[in-house]
């Protein structure tokens, strides 16, 4: 099934944006896991939509209901299924587009792939709203990943054409971490901030959408953990990057920028340190090497694409009738997606960082992670 994902730590997400409620089941978590609410509520706020001008109106509480799996505060080790309510829906907004596919939207596809059976309202299983339960998955192997010292942390790298400074060109610390995941639109040059908030304001009034990418760091990751080729550290945490709806880029390190350098300028050094452990100079490869982590964070940029949903008339065609018409799409979208998946991204990475830190311990006898 398309919807199921991982070796170790296997999820399971259903539901859809206008059903009754969305949802994950985990499976892979061990017993005794003190699950900290408070925690989880603060990761689904982070995401939850209706916020402000930047986001969809759409006013959802993302309140997390376990079913399975919690007893007395504590994971029990059978699978771990968690509930969240779809309440503010207003499903009148996509009568046209039931037969008007949305272009860039998975109308089309949806339908062609489902055979019309697919719930079209809010994009049913493809909207973006499915990610919350990513965000409940992820924040519970974040806590683990916590208790481990590895830390997830990541920002705006650009808004359309304006760009952050990035993690390669900073001292990354605890501090600067901490700032960035309580910051609601986290930046680390924060001059950067109200041009890239302008531009957001503007394609909404203008009734348009942009994009952008984020950078995202894993730090306190010893090195050895991956495998070459097919579970190689970038395959892994690509394959869950592009479960989140407008992925449409991932890159590692330096990544793109790399094709255009000589490898003197990629190649990163390696010493022995006054303790006579070995460390890499620079992190151009992003922490991995032939699939495998090299000990320096991890680090990676994902680009997310427009808002596909647009008031600006764009060309589609009527299914019923098969005639082409133009389409300006009315309703509550966000006018940019990059700001509010940054907790997607961090949960996602979250959850390939275990399941693959559990994959390295099965060969070494066993993670208590307790
Ligand atoms: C957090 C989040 C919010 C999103 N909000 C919207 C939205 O309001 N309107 C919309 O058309 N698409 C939105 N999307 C994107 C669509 O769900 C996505 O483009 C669509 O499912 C097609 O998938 P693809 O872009 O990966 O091909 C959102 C995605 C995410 C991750
Ligand atoms: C509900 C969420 O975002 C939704 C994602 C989305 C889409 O097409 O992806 C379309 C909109 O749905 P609706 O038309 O029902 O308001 C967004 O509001 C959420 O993120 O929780």
């Amino acid at each position: 099934m398309s919807s199921i994902w991982g070796r170790n730590i296997k999820i399971s997400v259903f539901g859809e944006s206008h059903g009754p409620a969305i949802g994950v089941t985990i499976d892979g978590i061990l017993p005794g896991i003190k699950l900290d609410m408070d925690y989880i509520n603060k990761q689904m706020e982070r995401r939850r939509p209706g916020k402000n001008r930047m986001s969809t109106s759409r006013n959802e509480s993302d309140s997390v209901n376990i079913i399975s799996g919690l007893f007395e505060g504590r994971t029990t080790g059978t699978p771990l299924c968690a509930i969240i309510k779809n309440s503010d829906k207003k499903s009148g907004d996509y009568r046209r587009t039931k037969n008007i596919f949305r272009p860039g939207h998975a109308d089309y596809t949806g339908y062609v792939r489902y055979r019309g059976f697919n719930d079209y309202r809010g994009g049913g299983h493809f909207s973006g709203r499915l990610t919350a339960p990513i965000v409940f998955a992820g924040t519970v192997c974040r806590h683990i990943l916590n208790q481990y010292g590895i830390k997830i942390s990541s920002h705006i790298k650009s808004i359309k054409n304006i760009n952050d400074k990035s993690f390669l060109q900073e001292e990354i610390d605890c501090n600067r971490m901490d700032r960035l995941i309580n910051s609601e639109f986290p930046v680390i040059d924060q001059s950067v901030e109200s041009g890239m908030k302008e531009i957001i304001y503007k394609a909404r009034e203008e009734g348009d959408s942009v994009g952008g990418k984020i950078e995202c760091i894993v730090t306190g990751i010893s090195a050895g953990i991956g495998d070459p080729m097919f579970e190689s550290v970038e395959s892994v945490i690509s394959h869950i990057m592009f479960s989140i709806p407008a992925v449409k880029g991932i890159e590692f390190g330096e990544g793109f920028m790399m094709s255009e350098k000589y490898g003197s300028e990629c190649n990163d050094a390696i010493y022995a340190d006054e303790n006579g452990e070995i460390k890499l100079l620079t992190n151009r490869n992003g922490g991995i090497n032939g699939g495998i982590t090299n000990g320096m964070p991890i680090l990676f940029t994902v680009a997310v694409k427009p808002t596909p949903s647009i008031s600006k008339v764009q060309k589609s065609v009527n299914i019923e009738t098969m005639d082409n018409e133009e389409i300006s799409i009315k309703g509550r979208h966000d006018p940019c997606i990059v700001q509010r998946a940054i907790p997607v991204v961090e949960s996602a990475a979250a959850i390939a960082v275990l399941d693959m830190l559990l994959e390295a311990e099965k060969i070494k006898g066993g993670m208590n992670y307790v």
